[in-house]
């Protein structure tokens, strides 16, 4: 099963969306981007809830862009979940079901399977303002998940939950995944929700996609300005280039000259430089190599780590990880910091 969305386009007024990607079997696609920017929309247009202007939509090499929602067998679970307060936890399940006139013992049996799949077993009877937040999104899956879907949709299911029960729900959907591995888009705002659900994240920047590539890759290896900034796994650095050949240039930057070996998104009028987390540290004693001073600015211990603030002779100012172990470096005194030049990529720069 997939879905395939060909240069599908909806106007607002001043808004435009434009897109063109698809989902395969199994896989979780992240919808990201900021607000505003048509993930609701893009949502919206391939559950048949709203009507594009142009372009393809197929299920399973079906092209659904014509059919009504109900014809293209695609759960949805919304952030505002819309589960129906007047029937029990057992008949939101099987709702869709009902609908279609499948028999009673075949949607308890449904509901019975599904309510185990989330951790929700015995919940039948019960009624829905009764359910905790948690309890409630779990629901509104299981009745996604009963309707046997072709596809499976999220926008923003985990939002409105505090931050502990929205990660056990992040590790319940990893399982949820393996069990219905339909093509499913994820849509976040969360870094977090999107780098550990997504198998690949499509971020979106004002109704079309900015940067579509594995997590891993987004996070790590971005290849644009936009999905450094958004992403935040690391700092951008303006640069000149001195001199290079199509496999590797030699840039003069705040870092001091560096041999940069990844330049497929080199932009030569404006070249940037991204420069992950993990590229900066400490230099350690006895340890060589392409290192440059600075003078601490601020340091913090954040449980898990300590974060400088490094100002480089240029006013340049650089983050800094390091082991919440070590002694907190005190303001104003002078570090030697490591930089691990094979890490650095250029990025596109945004217009
Ligand atoms: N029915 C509508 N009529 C007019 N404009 C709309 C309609 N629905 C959405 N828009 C506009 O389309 C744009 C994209 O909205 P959309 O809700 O898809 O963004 P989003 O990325 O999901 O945002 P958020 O993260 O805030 O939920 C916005 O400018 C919005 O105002």
């Amino acid at each position: 099963m997939s879905i395939e969305v060909r240069q599908l386009e909806k106007t607002y007024g001043d808004f435009s969306l434009s897109l063109d990607f698809s989902v395969s079997d199994g896989e979780t696609l992240i919808l990201a981007g900021p607000s505003g920017c048509g993930k609701t929309t893009a949502l919206s247009l391939i559950a048949g809830l709203i009507q594009g202007d142009r372009g393809a939509i197929t299920i399973d090499g079906k092209s659904v862009e014509s059919a009504p929602p109900w014809k293209r067998n695609i759960a949805v679970v919304f952030q505002d979940l819309a589960l129906f307060p007047h029937l029990d936890v057992g008949r939101n399940v099987t709702y869709g079901l009902f609908i279609r006139g499948i028999p009673k013992a075949v949607r308890r049996a449904a509901a019975a399977e599904k309510l185990k799949t989330v951790r929700l077993s015995g919940y039948e009877r019960r009624r829905i303002q009764t359910l905790s937040g948690g309890e409630k999104q779990r629901a509104a899956i299981a009745r996604a998940l009963a309707q046997d879907p072709r596809a499976l949709l999220l926008d923003e299911p985990f939002s409105s939950l505090d931050a502990p029960l929205r990660k056990e729900l992040r590790e319940e959907f990893l399982e949820i995944r393996k069990q219905s591995p339909v093509p499913c888009i994820f849509v976040t705002h969360d870094r977090e929700e999107a780098a550990m659900l997504g198998d690949r994240i499509a971020l979106m920047s004002q109704g079309s996609i900015a940067e579509i590539g594995k997590s891993r890759d987004l996070f790590l290896e971005p290849k644009t300005e936009f999905a450094a900034r958004f992403f935040g796994f690391g700092q951008l650095l303006p640069c000149r280039i001195l001199e290079g050949n199509d496999r590797a240039v030699a840039a003069e930057t705040p870092l001091g000259r560096l041999r940069v070996r990844d330049i497929s998104s080199l932009n030569p009028e404006k070249p940037l430089l991204f420069v992950p987390r993990d590229a900066l540290g400490f230099e350690e004693n006895g340890r060589h190599g392409t290192a440059v001073s600075g003078i601490i600015r601020k340091s913090l211990f954040q449980g898990e780590r300590i974060l400088s603030e490094v100002e480089l002779q240029d006013k340049t100012l650089l983050a800094i990880e390091a082991d919440p172990r070590m002694e907190l470096p005190p303001e104003g005194s002078k570090v030697r910091l490591r930089v691990d030049e094979s890490l650095i990529r250029f990025v596109q720069p945004t217009a």
